[in-house]
């Protein structure tokens, strides 16, 4: 059975869909160094941002096939060592953006009613009506910096409120901003005509101290900014300063630099400044909803089906996989094909879209396509998830080509692989929309579904030479399943497909080409 470390408190609901395929061990709170001694023995890592996945962790993990976050960001996982180990990362895009939403407009309320402070004062036995006093959003303008899920959300609540909307987003066409209700404008604009500021961005490299005290300093006096994003998007030292020094009113943080919070200028800052334990995905609903969302994905991959919200597979989202699934079944046969055909180093493929495939999506069948052409050396390490950059990694260029004219079958692909030992290519089809059939072998047609041992030779189209082989093949026990001959013209070159029931025994493939009439001889496992 496989195994599963969730080292994150997550939501029951996760752990029981889990336990349906795995054993599951919830070990929270571990050191680097405590995770890196135990994760070598998991298939799946499940966390929530708690977990920093390094480089370090993930080579330990050596059994790892997938990375869970229960929420959004995977910026605590280094996504690209899982790439390069091919371990797929998935999380929850969805999960917690009505949480998160919520939890930064209600910083947006608290900070302009003052409600954290003036709650405390209560508490402590005073009735202090007149430090208190707030402002309205109402008719203010909210300047929202990102127009994602969870931005998106919160302009429509604000508006909602009365709130004018402007937005910073150089991903977001006009359009979908006019429909959301905000004015598109650029992040100085914003800055300067905002009463309120809230970020909805990723952290990237673009975006790390994207508010700093340059940008800071072109907000308004009586502006306030939230961050409910991620911590490293402001520039935390700066933000005190403008907020000690009164050039902007207020700021709410839900995120931080570096958490937990350590020492920081920020906590000495009274009723301006509010801070959150990154409690933006903290609600009951958003625990379940992620928790069952990455759950359901990890216990898929661990039965070897697809994860439908994976990070690190370019291009296969849910609906791509369940369309193009045969064809990726016939692009990965047919790069195992062409790749044993081509021998040595391969340093071009040309994938080509026949038919009706012409106007798909061509990325998932290159993915394939070089997943296949890989197997022979990679084995098991090559996956959708690193068949891209192994290949890039081995200096393997791929052309994708389109002929949407080719109709001999509905749609068609074919693979062209050049190597150091000279070009071949295969063609194949999808008879009644499922069965592989190769159609094609360097140029010659055939008609044959491809098995598991296969023996292909070029020869001379000549009496007599079938036979020859035949009893070549008899001679060493070799049993024969099935066999077409694929030509131009008569006694011209041709392909022998042969499937044989066992692999082709040792030295065998010598003997075959010392035929009069072969050329060469190829055997290949599919
Ligand atoms: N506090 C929490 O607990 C919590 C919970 C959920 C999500 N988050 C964080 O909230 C953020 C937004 O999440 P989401 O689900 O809305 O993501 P999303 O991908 O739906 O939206 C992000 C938006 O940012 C935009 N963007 C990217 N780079 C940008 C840049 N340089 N300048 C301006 N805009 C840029 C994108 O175009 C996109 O529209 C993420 O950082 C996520 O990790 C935090
Ligand atoms: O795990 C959490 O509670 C935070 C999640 C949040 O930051 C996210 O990116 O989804």
């Amino acid at each position: 059975m496989s195994k599963v470390l969730v080292s994150d408190p997550i939501d029951q609901a996760g752990i029981d869909i889990l336990s349906q395929v795995a054993t599951v061990d919830v070990n929270t709170g571990l050191k680097p160094a405590e995770l890196i001694e135990i994760i070598g023995q998991y298939d799946a890592l499940m966390i929530r941002s708690g977990t920093r996945v390094t480089q370090e962790i993930i080579e330990a993990g050596t059994q790892l096939k997938i990375i869970g976050r229960a929420g959004v960001g995977v910026d605590n996982v280094d996504v690209p060592a899982a790439t390069r180990r091919g371990i797929v990362v998935v999380n929850s895009p969805e999960g917690n953006t009505i949480a998160a939403a919520e939890h930064a407009l209600a910083m947006m309320l608290s900070l302009s009613r003052h409600i954290p402070d003036a709650n405390a004062s209560v508490k402590r036995g005073e009735w202090d009506r007149k430090t208190f006093v707030g402002a309205e959003v109402y008719k203010k303008t909210l300047g929202v910096v990102g127009l994602g899920k969870i931005g998106s959300h919160v302009a429509t609540v604000a508006k909602a409120m009365g709130m004018k909307l402007l937005a910073y987003d150089p991903f977001i066409s006009t359009e979908r901003a006019e429909q959301i209700g905000c004015q598109l404008v650029d992040l100085d604009l914003l800055m300067q005509q905002s009463d309120y500021i809230t970020l909805h961005i990723p952290k990237t490299p673009e975006t790390t101290h994207i508010i700093n005290a340059t940008t800071l300093a072109k907000m308004k006096p009586t502006a306030r900014i939230i961050n409910c994003a991620r911590g490293g998007i402001i520039d935390e030292a700066a933000l005190a300063a403008a907020v000690k020094e009164g050039k902007i009113a207020g700021a709410a943080l839900d995120v931080f630099e570096s958490e937990p919070l350590g020492e920081s200028d920020l906590r000495a800052i009274g009723k301006d400044i509010i801070l959150t334990p990154h409690l933006g995905a903290s609600t009951t609903e958003a625990q379940v909803n992620v928790a069952i969302d990455v759950a359901e994905q990890i216990r898929d991959v661990l039965l070897g089906l697809p994860a439908r919200s994976a990070v690190n597979i370019p291009g296969l989202g849910p609906d791509v996989l369940e369309e193009l699934k045969p064809y990726m079944q016939l692009a990965e046969t047919l790069g195992k094909l062409v790749g044993q055909l081509a021998g040595g180093r391969v340093e071009l493929l040309t994938v080509r879209l026949q038919g009706e495939l012409a106007t798909n999506k061509s990325q998932p069948l290159v993915i394939a396509s070089l997943k296949g052409l890989l197997h022979q050396a990679l084995r098991e390490r090559v996956n959708y998830v690193n068949a891209n950059i192994e290949a890039k990694e081995r200096g393997i260029r791929v052309i994708e080509t389109r002929d949407a004219s080719a109709r001999d079958y509905a749609g068609s692909l074919r693979l062209e692989a050049t190597g150091t030992l000279g070009t071949h290519s295969v063609t194949g089809a999808l008879l009644g929309d499922k069965e592989i059939h190769l159609t094609d072998v360097d140029g010659f047609p055939i008609n044959v579904p491809p098995s598991k041992y296969m023996v292909f030779t070029l020869h001379r189209d000549m009496p007599g030479i079938i036979g020859k082989l035949g009893s070549l093949l008899g001679s060493f026990n070799v049993n024969i399943a099935s066999m077409q001959v694929g030509r131009k013209i008569v006694r011209g070159d041709a392909v022998m497909a042969l499937s044989i029931d066992d692999p082709l025994p040792d030295g065998i493939l010598a003997e075959i080409t010392k035929v009069p009439g072969i050329r060469d001889a190829y055997t290949v496992t599919l």
